[in-house]
């Protein structure tokens, strides 16, 4: 029932340069001023599509279940816009650690929207994309649109930020899960940081704010800054666990990496102000 080649198309990580926590809404969700960067480093899907409306997905992921799982939430919201006989074979090369604050699921789920709708020739534009990904997760739509961003409101307010430096950034993962819904609902998390405009934003950079409560809860985070730190002042990225530290090239980095003690999960990856996904999908050389 397939009728076609692969496609394979990059899921990078993000980064949360900072993330200010600027108030919370009537509907328990937070608004923030947080500024993401993409990695040239993260998962990878292909596809192939098939006309007898199937979705498959290979392998699955421990712990998900096949319809919960971000990568077919979002194919099946592409399918309610289509015809009955859309449907893929994909296959998901999981690099991203899971709740890691690297954004794996989310972006994840933005390629397969853009992959999909590319495949099945929807013609839906990256504006509907984003909205049908916001409802997915609030890092979507900045997977969607594949531009490094100022972002507010709940993450889904873009300013592309195009003129970032692009540093090389030496990325630890300590091996916990980080629940995001536990740290935002945290009675201790700061949800009160001053709103900045896009200039001073991008001039002094910022904290992350969900940093003091999650180093409480999961004290190896904390030991892992508390390490990183000793060479390279380091940060905590979204909710964690992961955290990061940016150096002026690769050598560096990889310096950097090579003294960490072994059994620290750690990976060097070039910050990328346009994402993987759309410069394999929209710009190929
Ligand atoms: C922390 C960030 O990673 C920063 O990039 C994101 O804002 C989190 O985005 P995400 O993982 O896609 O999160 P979602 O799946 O949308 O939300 C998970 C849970 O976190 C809380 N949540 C999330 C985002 C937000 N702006 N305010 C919240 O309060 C909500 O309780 C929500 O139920
Ligand atoms: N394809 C997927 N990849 C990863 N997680 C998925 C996927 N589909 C569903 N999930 C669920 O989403 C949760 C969050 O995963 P994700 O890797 O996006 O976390 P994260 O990196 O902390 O994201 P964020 O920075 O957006 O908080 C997982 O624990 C898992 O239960």
């Amino acid at each position: 029932m397939t009728d076609n080649a692969w496609l394979t198309v990059p899921a990078p990580a993000k980064l949360n340069l900072f993330l200010h926590i600027t108030g919370r809404r009537p509907d328990g969700y937070h608004n923030l001023q947080t500024l993401f960067q993409f990695l040239d480093y993260g998962d990878e899907l292909s596809f192939r599509t098939r006309n007898d409306g199937q979705l498959t997905l290979s392998p699955d992921i421990e712990d998900v279940p096949f319809e919960d799982n971000l990568i077919i939430r979002a194919a099946r919201l592409l399918q309610d816009r289509t015809t009955k006989t859309c449907g893929a074979d994909i296959e998901l090369n999981k690099r991203l650690p899971m709740g890691g604050g690297l954004g794996g699921g989310s972006s994840d789920a933005a390629t397969t929207l853009l992959a999909l709708n590319h495949l099945w020739q929807l013609n839906l534009s990256l504006d509907e994309l984003a909205e049908i990904g916001l409802s997915l997760g609030a890092d979507v739509p900045v997977f969607v649109r594949g531009e490094a961003a100022f972002a507010e409101g709940v993450g889904e307010v873009l300013t592309p930020v195009p003129e970032l430096e692009e540093p090389w950034f030496l990325v630890v993962c300590p091996q916990v899960h980080v629940n995001t819904a536990k740290i935002f609902s945290h009675e201790g998390l700061t949800r009160n940081t001053e709103i900045i405009n896009i200039r001073t934003a991008l001039r002094q950079g910022g904290r992350n704010d969900c940093q003091q409560v999650v180093t409480m809860l999961y004290p190896e985070i904390g030991k892992a800054l508390n390490l990183l730190n000793k060479f390279s002042f380091a940060k905590m990225t979204g909710t964690g666990a992961c955290i990061f530290s940016s150096f002026g090239s690769e050598t560096e980095a990889r310096q950097v990496s090579d003294q960490l003690p072994a059994e620290y999960v750690a990976f060097v990856a070039k910050g990328t102000n346009l994402s993987k996904t759309h410069k394999v999908l929209f710009r190929p050389s």
